[in-house]
């Protein structure tokens, strides 16, 4: 596998998807969570394993002692990322919203008790967590589903100087025609099989058109991490950058005064 890419000059940042996250309110991941993992397959052709595998690595390598996953879902990256011989010892916080997709993560891990906690968790904001509490914290395939900025800032706070930052999301394909190809299959596809797999389930239906919705572009977010205070900035892309995973620390010394 490539290593990940240095930060290359970047345009300017996006702004923030502050959108309408009400639905959350809503908890359509909890009406789907028993449907949830063959609804990754469904949609991304399989091709989330992948994904998750190298980012379940990347987190590995990194030399942390407590990890904090948040909107861990069913809890497919930590599953993976148990299967290294060297997380053994180390904590892993298991997050998310909902209780059920929770719930369902607490089953599947029940192998390896040792190591994890459950926390309910908004990505948006964690009063539970201390400041400065955790040494790396990852976040997959969920900042296009809240308000990226508040759920960044919050990653700011909760990572100890020093702290690593690991994101898989959502990016941009390249050449820019297969995106506009991608978008399309996107446009065309989603709404039945989204129909179709949450059996008309009107709001579950509603999150996974969000799917279809832009997401910035791998610089763009690495640029929107900098910008915030990041530091040691890289990306890869995967899957001609359908998807991309980010790497960040946050800096070990505050601004000088
Ligand atoms: C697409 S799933 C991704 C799950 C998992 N990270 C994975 O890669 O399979 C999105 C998850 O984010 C959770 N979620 C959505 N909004 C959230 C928020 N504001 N805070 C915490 N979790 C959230 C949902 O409950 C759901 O489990």
């Amino acid at each position: 596998m490539p290593g990940l890419e240095p930060l290359a000059p970047t345009p300017a940042p996006t702004p923030g998807n502050a959108a309408d996250f009400s639905w959350q309110q809503d908890d359509v991941f909890g009406r789907i969570a028993s449907r949830y993992d063959r609804l990754c397959d469904l949609f991304s052709l399989g091709l989330h394993r992948l994904w998750k595998r190298r980012v379940a690595r990347v987190i590995a390598d990194e030399p942390w002692t407590t990890l904090l996953d948040g909107a861990t879902g069913t809890g497919d990256i930590i599953l993976r990322l148990l299967a290294h011989e060297r997380v053994a010892g180390r904590t892993v916080i298991a997050s998310d919203i909902s209780e059920a997709m929770l719930a369902r993560a607490r089953q599947r891990l029940a192998c390896h008790p040792a190591h994890l906690q459950f926390e309910v968790l908004n990505l948006e904001s964690m009063p539970s967590m201390a400041d400065a509490s955790v040494d790396a914290y990852s976040i997959s395939l969920a900042l296009k589903i809240c308000d990226r900025p508040a759920a960044l800032q919050e990653a700011l706070r909760v990572l100890k100087p020093g702290g690593r930052l690991i994101l898989l999301e959502a990016s941009t394909l390249r050449p820019a025609w297969l995106q506009r190809a991608y978008l399309t299959y996107m446009a065309l596809c989603m709404p039945l099989l989204g129909w179709l797999a949450t059996g008309g389930d009107a709001s579950a239906y509603r999150y996974l058109l969000l799917g279809i919705r832009g997401f910035p572009s791998a610089e763009q977010l690495a640029a929107e991490l900098e910008g915030m205070g990041f530091e040691e900035l890289g990306f890869e892309r995967l899957s001609l950058g359908i998807v991309a995973i980010h790497t960040a620390r946050k800096p070990r010394y505050g601004p000088r005064a």
